[in-house]
C-alpha cells in the first residue's frame, strides 16, 4: 500500500501531538517482556560490581533474594542465574555441574521456596565448571559433542530437580534439545519449559560476561567450532527449527542488536515464542557511551528494548531489566 502522494498525504500530521503519536504506536514495551539474568556466587553479604558491566554485581545468595524480591514487584516475569565459579571447583571433567548443591541448584531452591511466581530460569553449558572454559568437555583439543551432551542432561535434570521453571540450554552442541526434552520426560519433568539458545553466535560481544563468571582469560582458543558463524543468517534458522523440531519451548537469538534481521526472521517463519539476548557487550557498550556522557542511558535503553519489540521479539534478556521496569513505573 503506496501512500496518497502529497499533499494528500502528509506523514507529519501524525506525528503532530503527543496523543495521536501514542494512538498510531506499533509495538509497546512492558515489564512482562523483560527476562533479568542475575550473576551469583558464594558467601555471604557480597555485592561484587564487575569492572566491564558498570551496575551489575554479583550477588552472594542473601543478596539475591532481596533483588529478586525487587524485580518480582516491579513485575519482571523471569531470572536467569549465572554462577561466578571459584577456581577451586572448575575441573576438566566438570562434575560441579550436575552436583544438586552446586551454587545455582541452592539459588533456585531458595528462590522458588520465597517466590513461587517468579519464573527462575537457568543455563545449561560447562563453562562455568571448566577448567579450559569451554562449553563442553575438550579432548585432545576437541570440543566434543555426544559426551557433553550427555553431560548437559544431568546438568539440566539437576536444575530441574531444584525447581528451575525453564531450562536455557546455551553450549550449542548438536542434539541438546532433544536428549534433555527426553530425560525430563522419562523422570516425570514434564511441564519444564526450554528456551533454546537457538541462534547464538560466535561473537566478541561476550566479553564482559566471562569476566562476569570468571572465565576471562581460562578460554583456551574460541567458540567458533560450536556456535554459528556471524555471517550465518540461513545457518541460523536451520539451528532454530532444529531445535523446535526436538522440543523447544522458546527460542532465543544471542547476541541481540547486531542481530534483529535473525530476530525477525524467526519469528516470521517460526511464529513461536521469540527471545533475543541483550548481551554483555551490548549492555557494557551502552552503559560506556552514557557514562561519557555521550548517549543519553535512559532513553537510549528504552530505544534498543524497542527496537527488539519491533523486530518481533517477545521478550529480551538483559542486564537493564530492573533499570527499565522502574523507568516503566516512573521510577526512573
Ligand atoms: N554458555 C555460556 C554463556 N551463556 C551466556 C553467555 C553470554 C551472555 C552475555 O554476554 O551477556 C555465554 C558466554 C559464551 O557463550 O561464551
Amino acid at each position: 500500500m503506496t501512500p496518497a502522494p502529497f499533499p494528500a498525504a502528509r506523514m507529519r500530521r501524525l506525528r503532530r501531538t503527543n496523543a495521536l503519536r501514542e494512538m498510531v504506536q506499533e509495538n509497546g514495551l512492558s515489564t512482562r517482556d523483560l527476562i533479568w539474568p542475575v550473576f551469583i556466587r558464594d558467601g555471604e553479604g557480597i555485592e561484587e560490581p564487575i569492572s566491564s558491566l558498570p551496575g551489575v554485581n554479583r550477588l552472594s545468595l542473601d543478596r539475591l533474594m532481596p533483588a529478586a524480591e525487587k524485580a518480582h514487584r516491579l513485575g519482571i516475569p523471569a531470572i536467569c542465574l549465572f554462577p561466578y565459579t571459584d577456581a577451586s571447583l572448575r575441573t576438566e571433567t566438570c562434575e560441579e555441574a550436575w552436583n544438586p548443591e552446586n551454587l545455582t541448584n541452592r539459588a533456585i531452591r531458595a528462590l522458588k521456596a520465597e517466590f513461587p511466581e517468579l519464573m527462575v530460569m537457568t543455563d545449561i553449558a560447562l563453562d562455568p565448571y571448566n577448567a579450559n572454559g569451554h562449553d563442553g568437555f575438550v579432548v585432545n583439543g576437541e570440543i566434543v559433542n555426544d559426551e557433553t551432551v550427555n553431560a548437559l542432561v544431568k546438568m539440566g535434570l539437576a536444575q530441574a530437580e531444584a525447581g528451575a521453571d525453564i531450562l536455557g540450554p546455551s553450549d550449542m552442541m548438536d542434539g541438546r534439545i532433544g536428549a534433555l526434552r527426553l530425560a525430563l520426560e522419562e523422570v516425570g519433568h514434564r511441564d519444564v519449559a526450554i528456551l533454546s539458545y537457538a541462534a547464538k553466535f560466535a561473537s566478541a560481544f561476550y566479553g564482559p560476561f566471562r569476566d562476569a563468571v570468571g572465565a576471562s582469560g581460562r578460554l583456551v582458543g574460541d567458540k567458533a567450532t560450536y556456535q554459528i558463524n556471524p555471517a550465518n543468517a540461513s545457518e541460523a534458522l536451520a539451528c532454530v527449527a532444529r531445535d523446535l523440531s526436538e522440543g523447544a519451548d522458546m527460542v532465543m537469538v544471542k547476541p541481540g542488536m547486531p542481530y534483529l534481521d535473525i530476530c525477525r526472521a524467526v519469528k516470521d517463519r517460526f511464529a513461536r515464542p521469540t527471545f533475543a539476548y541483550q548481551v554483555s557487550g551490548e549492555y557494557a557498550m551502552l552503559m560506556a557511551a552514557a557514562q561519557n556522557g555521550w548517549l543519553d542511558g535512559d532513553k537510549v535503553m528504552l530505544e534498543s528494548m524497542m527496537a527488539f519489540k519491533r523486530a518481533g521479539c517477545d521478550g529480551v534478556l538483559t542486564y537493564f531489566a530492573p533499570r527499565i521496569a522502574a523507568a516503566l513505573h516512573g521510577q526512573g
